[in-house]
């Protein structure tokens, strides 16, 4: 039995076997044959395997992710049924006599090359499926597994150095059980993901997956960051335990699904749920959610071979809307960049992409996309309560650009004679420090701000909202934020508007009192956190809360925020 320590990311507890998500070794040696007729035969068995799983594989992503999303792989099927890429490698293996990993591994390189050197985007593309499908094939002539998660069909805890969102989203709730990692913290996107899909994870253990091997049992706790690896049977017993009680926890905090928040000084707030695409709304409905308060559109975008059509993000944006029956829907407009890459879009590399060409920013140069974008909101606005935001804006300036743009696609759907609602609030996200600084400025033009703490915090603090090195440096309760959240609130209050958090902080247990007291009006979360929250604020008086406001924006450091707060609510 071993027990590591991570970052809790995500609640509840999974017990399944381990399935190891890691790149195998893909290195070969380069051989001469005698009977290159057998190096043949075994790399047409490689491609009868590798179509067959991705057959399975596109199958899966239809069902679970939709037809757009399988479209990807329809694009390696071809290229592994293709005789101007499999010829070449049957005839090097010929002529050469070399064994069939070299004559595959060469021949693909000869066309990826080709491929990335033409100026077109779509021969660009073409290299990226080569290069994918190639380390399939190639995981089968070395014999080594080559890991999927969309096959995965019996129950397992999945271990990775780190889950790109699109293989989150690849995730069959069914069978992955929990998922534990090597880097990350409770706001990076995989985590991020994981509440969504409420599936339990610890993030951020630094060594899981040179501790834990395929098969081990693995307990997560989600709760409490703590990874277990071949329990002992006494351990077993315990976890089993924990998890039937959280089980029934969540029973209790199901009986306040259909209840307003209200504090016990009887105060109104909004909670609300952050979703990434249309089929969380249920999870957003099954706990209690009284609206959406991010709309994180970026998945539209994900995990595709190219971008999303005006008509397929009408049909997402419309479905929220209708979901939700009139409740509130904040969408957010496109955030790519930073830790969010769409290999189509091309994008030079950066030093600094958390500081770089992302979200408004690459919006307000690539018009194309983001009017796309806008006009798909605009027509999906007549079906429900729609609020657009625009993310990462630093600039008075960028706001103004970004709301023209918008009222120029109305004027433009208007003219065409689409119907568009009249009262569309728009608002920006407040996560980078400037714009928290400057919130008055702001706030006489906005409808309304959400903050956006998992970038304000790092941007705050300059410290990598990913790195677990740098982590002790990342304080939701540091006087600095509280100070910044604090300017933002009083400065939307002071001309009338409302100020929301749709950061992780918003969700936070000793977060949530001094939010409560700072005035905040709406709390948006993940789904799951929604009716723990509710229970709590159902507890705490906002009035007392806000007598200590003065206090804690004085304090000297995060430690003495937390300490005064787990002392006053009984934590
Ligand atoms: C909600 C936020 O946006 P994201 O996590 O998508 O960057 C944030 O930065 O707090
Ligand atoms: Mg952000």
């Amino acid at each position: 039995m071993r027990k590591i320590s991570g970052i809790a990311a995500s609640s509840g507890i999974a017990i399944a076997k381990a399935y190891v998500l890691a790149t195998p070794d893909l290195s070969y040696n380069k051989l001469q044959v005698d009977n290159p007729d057998s190096e043949i035969q075994r790399l047409k068995e490689a491609l009868d395997i590798s179509k067959q799983e991705l057959e399975k594989i596109k199958e899966n992503a239809r069902k679970s992710l939709g037809d757009e999303h399988a479209e990807i792989f329809s694009a390696h099927l071809l290229v592994l049924s293709d005789p101007e890429m499999i010829h070449p490698i049957q005839d090097k293996i010929k002529t050469e006599n070399v064994n069939a990993e070299a004559a595959l591994d060469e021949t693909a390189n000869m066309f990826i090359d080709m491929f990335k050197a033409m100026d077109n985007e779509y021969m660009r593309e073409r290299a990226a499926d080569i290069q994918d499908v190639t380390k399939r094939v190639m995981a089968h002539l070395l014999g080594v597994t080559f890991p999927d998660p969309a096959l995965i069909d019996e129950e397992v805890v999945i271990i990775a150095e780190d889950l790109t969102p699109s293989d989150t989203a690849q995730l069959n709730k069914q069978f992955v059980k929990g998922f534990t990692t090597n880097i990350g913290g409770r706001t990076s996107h995989s985590a991020i993901m994981a509440r969504s899909l409420e599936i339990p994870a610890v993030v951020g253990t630094k060594t899981i997956i040179s501790d834990a091997s395929e098969g081990d049992l693995i307990i997560v706790d989600g709760m409490d960051g703590k990874v277990i690896i071949n329990p002992s049977e006494e351990e077993l017993a315990t976890y089993r335990k924990k998890q039937e009680d959280f089980e029934e926890q969540k029973r209790i905090w199901a009986e306040l699904k259909g209840e307003p928040t209200v504090s016990a000084d009887d105060e109104h707030v909004e909670l609300v749920a952050n979703i990434g695409t249309p089929e969380d709304v249920v999870g957003v409905i099954n706990n209690g959610g009284e609206g959406v308060g991010l709309y994180r559109t970026e998945f539209l975008y994900m995990g595709k071979s190219e971008l999303p059509t005006e008509e397929e993000q009408f049909q997402a944006y419309k479905s929220v809307l209708e979901q939700m029956c009139e409740k509130p829907v904040v969408v957010r407009t496109l955030d790519i960049g930073g830790d969010k890459e769409l290999s189509y879009l091309k994008l030079p590399e950066e030093m600094n992409p958390f500081l770089g060409f992302r979200a408004i920013r690459l919006c307000l140069e690539r018009e194309d996309i983001f009017r796309t974008q806008l006009r798909a909101l605009l027509r999906a606005s007549t079906y429900g309560n729609l609020k657009i935001m625009f993310p990462m804006i630093a600039t008075l300036d960028e706001f103004r650009q970004a709301k023209a743009l918008l009222l120029e696609e109305k004027a433009n759907l208007l003219n065409e004679g689409v119907d568009v609602s009249e009262d569309i609030e728009v608002g920006i996200m407040v996560e980078i420090p400037s714009t928290a600084v400057t919130a008055r400025q702001f706030a006489k033009e906005v409808d309304f701000f959400s903050i956006g703490t998992n970038d304000l915090i790092q941007y705050t603090m300059a410290a990598d909202r990913m790195n677990e090195r740098v982590s002790y440096l990342y304080q939701p309760y540091h006087p600095a934020i509280l100070n910044l959240v604090n300017n933002v609130i009083e400065a939307a209050h002071a001309e009338g508007k409302w100020a929301g958090m749709c950061g992780e902080m918003a969700g936070d247990s000793i977060a949530i009192p001094i939010l409560l007291g700072l005035g905040l009006d709406e709390f948006s979360m993940s789904a799951t956190s929604i009716l723990p929250a509710r229970t709590q604020i159902k507890d705490l008086s906002k009035g007392e809360m806000a007598s200590y406001k003065e206090q804690l924006l004085s304090m000297s450091t995060a430690d003495e925020v937390e300490a005064f707060i787990r002392r006053v609510t009984k934590q």
